[in-house]
Parts: C-alpha cells; structure tokens; sequence
C-alpha cells in the first residue's frame, strides 16, 4: 500500500502495517527550512541506504556506521567520487559505495544502486530532486534489520553540562532533535551554553539550571524540572566529574555519591513496573575507571566505583521488565578544562604534564565534539547491548569491537 503526502502527489510513501514484521523499516522526513537550505545539504545531497534519511552532511561525522553498507547516489558524478572517497577514508571501502545514478530514471535506480554485497544487504528506493526546497520529503528504505533509538523528542537531563564533555554531548543530543535540561555549578558558564544553545535549537529544547550534585535535595528538584519541562526523563546522563587528589571527600560526592544519586532518581522515574516508560541511564566513568593510573588515585578509585555500579545494575536480568538501559562511558582523554591541573591535584603535576603534551603529539586527545559523536552513535546503536565501543578516533572511525560478556552485560565501553 502506498499514500502520497499531501502537497506532493508525485512521492508514493508505503504505508503498510506489515513493514515491522518484513523487517523493513521506512522513513519519511521533512526537513525544516533552515536545515534544507543549510549550504553543505545543497552541496551533498546523499541517499543512504540505510533507515536514516536525515540530511547527512548535516549529521555528526560519526554517524554513518562502519560495515552497514551505504550506498549514495548522486546524478553528479565527480562530486558523488569525491564524497565516496572522503567517505571510504573514514569508514572503509567496503562501506560506503558511490554510483552515479539519476533517481528520476527508475531503471537506472533498481540496477545501479545496489552494493556488491548484493540486494539483500542493501535497497535503495529515493528520490531526490535538484534542489532541497523542491523536495520537502525524502526517503529511503532498508532490507537490513536494525535496531535504531530514536533520539528525536527524547527528553534528557545531564549533569555537568555548562563546557567540556558534557556542553558536547548536550549540543549532539539537541542536535538530533533531544530536549536536554542540562545542569552545573558554574552559573555563568552555564548560561552562556545555553544561550548559544537556545539560539541554535530553541528556548524549550535546551534549559540550564544550577546545581550541584552533591546536594540530594538540589539533585532532585533539577531532576523533577526536566521531567516537569518535558513530560518525562527518557535520558539521563550523569557525566559531572572533578579530579583533585587534595580533596577526598569533595571528589567521592561529587563523582560516586552525586552519580549514584541521579541514576536512582532516574531509575525511579523510568522503570516501567512501577509506571515510569523506560530510558537509558548513561554514567560517564574513565579509562581509569578499568584500569590504574598513578597520577591520581582517588579519581581512578571514584571512576573504578562508576563502572562497578553501573555494570552491576546492567547485569540485572529485571532490567528489560524495567525498561532500563544501563551504559557506562570511559573516555581516555578528551581536550577539556580538567587538563588545567595544579599541584596539589595530581601526584605528579611534571610527569603528567609530560604526558599530556605526548598524548596530545600524537593526537591520541581528542576534541569533546569528537567524543560526542561516538557517543550518539552508542546511544542510537540498540543493539549494542554487551559491546565495547572502541573509538578510534585519529581515524575518524568507531567500530564495534569485542563481545564483553556472553551472559548480555548492557554496558558498551567507549575507549579511545
Ligand atoms: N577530559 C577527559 O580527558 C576525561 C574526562 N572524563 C570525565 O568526563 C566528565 C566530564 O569532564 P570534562 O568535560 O573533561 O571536564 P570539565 O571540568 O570541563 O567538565 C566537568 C563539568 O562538571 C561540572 N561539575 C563539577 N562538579 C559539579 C557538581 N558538584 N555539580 C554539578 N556540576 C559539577 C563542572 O563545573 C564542569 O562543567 C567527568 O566525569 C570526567 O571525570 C573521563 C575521562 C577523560
Ligand atoms: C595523561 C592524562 C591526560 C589527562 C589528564 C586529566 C584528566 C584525565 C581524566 C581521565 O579520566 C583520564 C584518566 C586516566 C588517563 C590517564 C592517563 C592516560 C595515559 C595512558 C597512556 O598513555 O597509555
């Protein structure tokens, strides 16, 4: 069964209650205005064959997945190889294919858009006229089963959102179409994000509040504005972190007591026995919350305790009864303000230093925009239940790598 939207008689949508069972997935988007006249869409205008149709040059780089077999097609042909090869570079030859192809001539569509891998693997049905305006609806469609989260309109809270990682993940989650009710300490810095924030995504879509995590009652109340903003948390990323080896009892409440304290309450909102409709709890943990480093051994113990608790809701076998996702993150070193370290913060300032510059050498830091976009792709990626997430990031490349647990540990790691 087909239907044409209204307005655009020529574009014939399927509209079939079988599609869930055939495993077909299908999409349907119209792009807002400001998105399709952006410049880099009129320039790439690609058809994937996977169930995503967003305008992918607008998307963060990491999105287009390693090993689904994208096929773009595009009437132009040096701009369709020049995109094929800036796309194979990143994420492999196999996975990304370009034929020249006019989507206007159906013949030419069925034969050339298929990928060596044959039909199976890949099928592309689009449409796609010259210019974006004349073309309010795209689609395409997938043979291929996936298990894809659907960020748009997902309410999330996050802490420590005012700059760093957390600034990053709240500007990719809003960019996929979240609301996101950040929250921070730092007041000034806090507006300033959401003020840039608001202006790109709307006044409703990303609100700061003050907060400190370490204060229960203060915790919950910012909780409970983001589900009050957005009808309900379905996100919830506890990502506040600080390292300062001088204060003991600051740096336990704010990374282990304050974490714990926003998965509970995120926990209580969401379970679905007890009326909640499910969400994902993501805590961000280290690198040196899987193994030691002798630079600061109370962070490492307080990023050790992130991954032990977070891996230990994920293995209870209730969580699918719940509805509750468990993920933990631990980034190796991520350019941030925690890098401005003083003496008294770390065991040894001058051989950290030292490390800092020769990780930085030899670009094994990355940008928190970077991080973020593996980030997106961990929480789209459904399936991922169990999998490490190795993000290799000088590359441009994420991929899946290893299996952690047969018995379905439901905590990806993302390492660099
Ligand atoms: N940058 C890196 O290389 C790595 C960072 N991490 C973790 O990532 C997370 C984010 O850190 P970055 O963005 O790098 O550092 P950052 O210092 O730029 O960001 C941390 C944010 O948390 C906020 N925060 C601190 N205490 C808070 C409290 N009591 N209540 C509310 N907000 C509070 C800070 O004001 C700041 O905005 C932290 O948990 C950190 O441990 C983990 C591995 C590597
Ligand atoms: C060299 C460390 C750079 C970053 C220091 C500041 C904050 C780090 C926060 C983290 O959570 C990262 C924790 C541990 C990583 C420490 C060292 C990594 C070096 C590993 C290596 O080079 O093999």
């Amino acid at each position: 069964a087909v239907f044409s939207p209204p307005g655009n008689p020529g574009l014939r949508l399927p509209h079939s209650v079988f599609a869930a069972a055939m495993h077909v997935s299908f999409t349907c988007v119209a792009p807002q205005s400001v998105d399709s006249l952006h410049p880099r869409w009129v320039e790439r205008p690609v058809n994937r064959g996977s169930c995503n149709c967003h305008p992918p040059a607008l998307l963060p780089r990491g999105h287009l997945h390693s090993g689904t077999g994208d096929v773009l097609c595009f009437v132009q042909q040096d701009r369709g190889k020049a995109t094929e090869a800036e796309l194979q570079k990143r994420y492999g030859s196999d996975d990304v294919i370009f034929r020249q192809c006019d989507v206007t001539d159906s013949k030419q569509l069925e034969v050339r858009v298929v990928s060596p891998q044959g039909p199976t693997h890949v099928a592309v049905r689009a449409l796609y006229h010259a210019h974006p305006l004349s073309a309010p609806f795209k689609y395409s469609s997938s043979l291929r089963a996936t298990n894809v989260m659907a960020l748009q309109g997902k309410g999330v809270f996050l802490t420590g959102g005012a700059r760093g990682i957390g600034r990053g993940m709240t500007e990719a989650l809003l960019s996929k179409g979240c609301r996101v009710l950040f929250c921070d300490v730092l007041v000034e810095a806090g507006k300033a994000t959401e003020a840039e924030l608001q202006k790109k995504y709307g006044a409703d879509n990303a609100i700061f509040r003050q907060c400190d995590v370490t204060d229960a009652e203060q915790l919950k109340e910012t909780f409970q504005a983001a589900v009050t903003q957005f009808g309900a948390v379905d996100i919830c990323v506890n990502n506040a972190g600080i390292l300062h080896e001088g204060m003991l009892d600051k740096v336990i409440d704010v990374n282990v007591t304050g974490l714990i304290r926003g998965s509970q309450l995120a926990l209580e909102h969401m379970r679905r026995d007890r009326g909640g409709r499910g969400g994902v709890i993501v805590n961000v943990s280290s690198i040196g919350g899987l193994a030691p480093f002798y630079y600061f051994p109370i962070y490492i113990a307080t990023k050790h305790a992130i991954v032990g608790y977070t891996t230990s809701w994920a293995k209870n076998p209730r969580n699918s009864e719940m509805g509750v996702k468990w993920r933990v993150i631990c980034p190796h070193s991520v350019k941030t303000d925690i890098l401005n370290l003083t003496d008294d913060q770390v065991v040894d300032l001058t051989d950290l230093r030292k490390h800092i510059q020769k990780l930085k050498e030899d670009k094994i830091m990355i940008e928190a925009s970077v991080f973020a976009e593996a980030f997106i792709q961990m929480m789209e990626d459904h399936d991922n239940d169990g999998v490490i997430f190795d993000v290799k990031t000088n590359e441009g490349r994420y991929r899946r790598r290893q299996i952690v647990d047969a018995d379905g540990v439901s905590n990806p790691f993302m390492c660099d």
